[in-house]
């Protein structure tokens, strides 16, 4: 088993790490444009397996694809990542000729590879990974649900002083401020949230959700990479271990949730062939009115993507 990163900054490489840390594949390449980075960071991790017991052989590329030749997964994080002040979606002009780029000689060298698109604006790099690639699009998908949960479970898991591993979450829509975290679908330990936390509470850890990705780009001066970084790793996971777990990931809907034609996070199951499954829930009028906000700012960005495919 192959597996590739693409981009060797904070995401790729912390993605990478924890791919090799799980003993997920036999082999990691992490790949950037950036002369000797994917080398240098990727043998700096290798040192690591004698410390940390791993023997998943870690090795670097500068931009050179036929080293990534053969791989079953692949996870795109090339791209900037945004400053304080800007939006994902202002990432658009440099991200989609990247993720373009990219995609095209990844399938050019593992033709049957599934895709896992991190970039941002992300679920519109989904869609244009997912339109260079040329395949089936359960094997192009898109890294956001995850993080998004993760973060809603986390913020949960210290309001209620609980463990974050028995808080379950949904959130769908797209990766922007337009999410629809879903308190009528999250339990802690079975137990609906509304139980354990009262409404103001519980919507002001929604906002939180919302907003948690630029409240770390306020924090740092640049995007968060540890969460997301393992995120995209337990997506690989789920994939090359065929665990079918269920998660929200950035899938291509085709009439789904009444949608069409677009990328956006709803909740799927993920195994050895990709998203093996989109999970339909029965959402009530409040919640489909926001999901139908979420796709509505989701193909806004679309259309700029569309113009300057033109
Ligand atoms: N989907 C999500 O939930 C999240 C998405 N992101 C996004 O992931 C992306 C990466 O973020 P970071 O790792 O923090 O950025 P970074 O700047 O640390 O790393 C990006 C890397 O991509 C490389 N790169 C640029 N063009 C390339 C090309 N054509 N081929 C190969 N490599 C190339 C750069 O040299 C750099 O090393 C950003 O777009 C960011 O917005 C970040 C966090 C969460
Ligand atoms: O906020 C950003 O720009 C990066 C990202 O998508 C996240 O951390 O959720």
């Amino acid at each position: 088993m192959k597996i590739t990163v693409v981009g060797a900054g904070n995401v790729g490489a912390t993605c990478a790490n924890v791919i090799a840390h799980k003993e997920l594949a036999n082999e990691v390449v992490l790949l950037d444009i950036k002369e000797g980075v994917a080398e240098g960071k990727s043998l700096d991790m290798w040192q690591t397996a004698p410390i940390n017991m791993f023997d998943t052989r870690i090795t670097g590329s500068t931009n050179d694809y036929s080293k990534t030749a053969g791989s079953e997964v692949v996870v795109i994080t090339s791209g900037l990542p945004r400053k304080p002040g800007m939006s994902r979606d202002d990432l658009i002009a440099t991200n989609a000729g990247i993720v373009r780029s990219v995609t095209e000689n990844i399938i050019k060298h593992s033709p049957e590879a599934i895709i896992i698109i991190v970039s941002n604006p992300l679920d519109v790099m989904t869609y244009c990974a997912f339109l260079a690639a040329g395949v089936p699009s359960h094997r192009v998908f898109g890294m956001a649900g995850i993080l998004d949960t993760a973060r809603y479970r986390a913020f949960l898991a210290e309001a209620l002083d609980c463990s974050p591993k028995d808080i379950q979450a949904v959130l769908m829509g797209g990766h922007g401020d337009t999410m629809v975290p879903l308190p009528r679908y999250t339990t802690v330990g079975g137990i609906p949230v509304t139980e354990l936390i009262d409404g103001q509470k519980l919507e002001a850890i929604v906002q939180r959700t919302k907003s948690g990705g630029g409240e770390l780009v306020n924090l740092m001066g640049t995007s968060a990479w540890y969460a997301p970084g393992a995120a995209a790793a337990q997506m690989v996971e789920a994939v090359v271990r065929d665990q079918k777990r269920i998660f929200p990931c950035c899938a291509w809907l085709q009439g789904e949730y009444g949608q069409q034609d677009i990328y956006l996070g709803v909740p799927v199951k993920l195994g050895r062939k990709g998203i093996e499954q989109i999970i339909e829930l029965q959402l009530n009028e409040d919640e489909k009115a926001l999901l139908n906000e979420s796709s509505k700012a989701v193909k806004e960005v679309m259309k700029v993507l569309d113009n300057m495919n033109k």
